[in-house]
């Protein structure tokens, strides 16, 4: 069963037309990339794919139920983490993430932010506040935020685009043992060829609001006679 199916989504922003016709699948324990320009319309996919806006046309179904009709349910399995959403300032981390596991109605909450703050090394932060953090850092929040509720689908809107390479690194690898061992599929966005590559099962890429490629990256490097996504990047962006 897929665990994503979209189909003919379209969404315009008055005169700005950003997502047209666009269609996808994502399957269980799949990392799929969607990757694109800057305005490809990579974003206001996954924000309705998120049901956190709604398509002018088209539909999403999430583990074979309607979104638009079985939302509650569908979105207590999926996560969603992207560097340009705030966490509460205020806030120190354990208390953010408390929160959000009292919000997922974990059963044992406290155990659960103990296992991810240990996940992403977060012991050292845990009476930080929030307003207080490095961006790397607040990312980090994000991701042990997003894998509080065991998601089924993560989605992760450029997920390392803010730390170092070090710590990227060992985000990537953890992701990817997590798709691994647990099955559950993700959804990424990245300007990140190398980060792509390494993680993704199959990468759609889009332009001007539809998918126009999609093929494992060896696929596509091969398809466009190019070594790598870095140069099939450039090539489907200039044409
Ligand atoms: N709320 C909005 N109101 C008006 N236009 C919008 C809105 N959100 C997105 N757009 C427009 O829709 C198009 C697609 O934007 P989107 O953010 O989905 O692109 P993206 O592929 O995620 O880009 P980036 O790589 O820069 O994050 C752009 O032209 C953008 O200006």
């Amino acid at each position: 069963m897929a665990i994503l199916e979209a189909t003919h989504l379209v969404k315009r922003f008055g005169p700005v037309t950003a997502v047209r016709d666009l269609s996808l699948t994502v399957g269980e324990g799949e990392v799929t990339g969607l990757l694109g320009l800057n305005g490809a319309g990579k974003s206001t996919t996954l924000h309705m794919l998120l049901g956190l806006i709604t398509p002018d046309s088209g539909s999403v179904r999430l583990f074979g139920q309607d979104l638009a009709r079985h939302r509650i349910e569908v979105l207590s399995r999926v996560n969603f983490a992207a560097s340009y959403v705030d966490l509460p300032g205020p806030l120190r981390v354990r208390e953010v993430l408390d929160a959000f596991a009292r919000l997922y109605a974990l059963r044992r909450p406290a155990a659960r932010v103990d296992e991810m703050i240990e996940l992403f090394e977060l012991g050292p932060l845990r009476r930080r506040r929030m307003m207080d953090l490095s961006s790397g850092q607040r990312t980090r929040v994000q991701l042990a935020k997003a894998l509080l509720n065991e998601p089924r689908l993560l989605v992760l809107d450029e997920p390392t685009a803010n730390l170092d390479p070090d710590v990227g690194d060992r985000i990537r690898g953890l992701l990817s043992r997590l798709a691994d061992e647990t099955g559950s599929a993700m959804l990424i966005t990245s300007h990140n060829m190398r980060e792509v590559e390494r993680m993704c099962d199959r990468i759609h890429f889009m332009a001007d609001g539809r998918i126009v490629a999609t093929g494992t990256a060896g696929e596509l490097a091969s398809h466009y006679g190019v070594d790598d996504l870095e140069e099939v990047f450039l090539k489907v962006a200039r044409g």
